[in-house]
């Protein structure tokens, strides 16, 4: 829609053809945008070669587990000069590799061309109403950045250009690890004072991780970190959250997956990055508490006495890691 507004042609490609009917005839996605009437100037189609034909973008935002099996459909498809760009968030459990890398590698013997994160606090319902949006766009060729800046920049949805593509896809991916927490927090009846906890102590250690990945620690501090955080863990928009809340209210996993019916992203990231923090020697006990709770059967309120109860520390102890990182 916003590249809609921008004067864009914007061909959608959807696996499922009544989705497609839907959009191209009544001009709706009722499942996922309820209320939301599509602008003329978007056509869907269920032929991945038509939808990329002739693209000067082609933007991947399915859900990462899709990533790599849509990437590899897109191969052979996507013109030599096409920008290409992702919104998805998450991490491949086992590779532990990034949305971009796993684009990359699916296209390598098509195009060596460096991919765009868009990326931030922004959930679809309220782009959809046209109300004050801000992302960042990255890129390692800061040039690729911008172009999908000058893509997507109206008076409603302002977008900042960044080159710490490590940093920006991994704050978009490990903030929906703490949403679910804050949703687990909140389902347990507690209050502003633990979900801020939740959040900060959240952000220091997606900060200690990022920065042993190489990540610039000040892009933690920004739109795709605490930004992302905060909207991931307090929106009622949010996925995430709301899986958290059905678990802390006694809800199981599958329970409260099948009641979302859409992508709830920090659910495989947990896993992926419970591992990838043990491979870099990382102490994350929040994400490690969380995912003893999605899978191996432990109880939220315990968890939470484990993480009250550890040895006192310095609040400062891990700033100080993260800046020795650099
Ligand atoms: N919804 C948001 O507000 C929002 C905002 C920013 C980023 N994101 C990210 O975008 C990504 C997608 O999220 P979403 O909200 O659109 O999820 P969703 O579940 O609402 O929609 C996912 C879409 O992908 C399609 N899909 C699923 N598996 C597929 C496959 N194997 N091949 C082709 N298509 C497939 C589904 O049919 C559906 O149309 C996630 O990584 C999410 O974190 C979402
Ligand atoms: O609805 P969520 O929890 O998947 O969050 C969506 C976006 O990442 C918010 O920026």
């Amino acid at each position: 829609m916003v590249l809609a507004d921008n004067g864009h042609d914007v061909r959608l490609w959807s696996h499922n053809p009544n989705q497609v009917a839907e959009i191209n005839e009544k001009r709706q996605n009722e499942k996922y945008l309820p209320g939301v009437t599509l602008p003329e100037a978007i056509t869907a189609s269920a032929d991945i070669e038509e939808a990329v034909r002739d693209a000067a973008a082609v933007i991947l935002v399915v859900p990462a587990k899709a990533t790599r099996e849509v990437a590899a459909k897109l191969a052979g498809h996507i013109p030599a000069e096409a920008v290409i760009a992702h919104a998805t968030k998450g991490i491949e459990p086992k590779t532990s590799k990034r949305v971009s890398q796993m684009i990359e590698e699916e296209l390598e013997h098509v195009t060596h061309r460096p991919v765009v994160v868009l990326s931030g606090p922004s959930h679809a319902e309220e782009v959809a109403k046209r109300q004050p949006t801000t992302l960042s766009a990255s890129s390692v060729e800061m040039e690729e950045a911008k172009k999908v800046q000058e893509l997507f920049m109206n008076e409603n949805f302002r977008v900042y250009t960044i080159t710490d593509m490590v940093g920006v896809e991994l704050g978009g991916s490990l903030k929906n690890i703490i949403a679910l927490g804050a949703g687990i927090s909140d389902g347990l009846g507690y209050g502003d004072n633990a979900k801020a906890a939740l959040i900060t102590r959240g952000l220091a250690e997606i900060a200690r991780l990022g920065t042993k990945l190489g990540a610039n620690p000040l892009t933690f501090i920004g739109l795709s970190g605490m930004g992302d955080l905060i909207v991931t863990c307090t929106s009622v928009h949010s996925r995430n959250w709301r899986t958290g809340n059905m678990l802390g209210k006694g809800m199981t996993l599958d329970e409260a997956l099948a009641q979302m019916g859409m992508a709830v992203e920090g659910v495989r990231t947990t896993e992926a990055v419970a591992e990838l923090a043990d491979k870099a020697g990382v102490d994350m006990p929040i994400t490690k508490g969380i995912n003893q709770v999605l899978f191996h059967g432990a109880k939220a309120k315990d968890i939470v006495d484990q993480l009250m109860t550890r040895l006192p520390k310095h609040e400062m102890d891990d700033l100080q890691d993260v800046l020795n990182a650099r």
